[in-house]
């Protein structure tokens, strides 16, 4: 996702989303995430800190979000749409329990990227795309232990989607190297992981290029 607007793929293209985990120490982690951006291509980084406060939120901000800035990666904030206008990120995640999406766009304002969390729901996705939003986000695709998930999507509301919008859809929840291919040919504009790269056994480099590779293979397959 290049800065600014819109966050939209190249037609037909599929980028990495990373999602920082949920909780981290950003002197500890900078060096994790430049490791990250600089093994392939990332559209985008939010950070997801949970049960933390808004100062540790600042302090994370100010730390990571040059790093991402610097390379041209959007740098989102997930829930605080105050503090992501206050700490000059390119955007705000909201969930259905977050801050509404027009209050959070009327902070933020129209250059800033908005994306909302759709679950399961083709409604959701509807209410949101009509608003406005600049992407919105379906899932959970595969069992997670990043988050406890209480919806289950499937790839075909994928194909649903981008065939009938032009909002870009994100696909998110338990994707991997091993089992992205379903969601890249159904038409994902961007896959958003956490443990894929974070938790990598090789460190978060090789979860970036071994995604990028699964990417770059299923949308090679899906062109055959
Ligand atoms: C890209 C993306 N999709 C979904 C979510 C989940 O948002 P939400 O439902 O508000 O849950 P929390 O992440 O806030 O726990 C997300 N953060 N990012
Ligand atoms: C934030 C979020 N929303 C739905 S699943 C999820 C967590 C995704 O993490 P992982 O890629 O480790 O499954
Ligand atoms: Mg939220």
């Amino acid at each position: 996702m290049a800065k600014g607007k819109p966050v939209q793929a190249e037609p037909a293209a599929c980028r990495l989303y990373l999602v920082t985990p949920p909780a981290l120490e950003p002197a500890a982690f900078a060096p994790l995430l430049r490791e990250a951006l600089d093994a392939g291509d990332v559209a985008c980084v939010q950070l997801r800190l949970k049960d933390c406060s808004e100062d540790d939120i600042r302090r994370a901000c100010d730390a990571l979000r040059p790093i991402a800035q610097e390379r041209d990666v959007a740098f989102i904030l997930n829930d605080h749409p105050r503090l992501a206008r206050e700490t000059g990120c390119d955007g705000v995640h909201v969930g259905q329990q977050d801050t509404p999406f027009r209050d959070a766009r009327k902070i933020l304002g129209n250059d800033a990227i908005v994306g909302v969390t759709c679950h399961d729901s083709r409604h959701l996705a509807m209410i949101a795309g009509e608003e406005g939003a600049d992407y919105v986000a379906f899932g959970a695709f595969f069992p997670t232990t990043t988050k406890t998930a209480e919806y289950k999507a499937e790839p075909e509301l994928l194909s649903w989607w981008s065939e009938l919008m032009e909002v870009p859809c994100v696909a998110i929840g338990g994707i991997t190297a091993d089992n992205c291919t379903p969601l890249v040919t159904a038409g994902a504009d961007f896959l958003a992981v956490v443990n894929a790269v974070w938790g990598h056994p090789q460190g978060p480099g090789a979860g970036v290029r071994a995604l990028n590779a699964a990417i770059e293979a299923a949308l090679a397959g899906s062109a055959d």
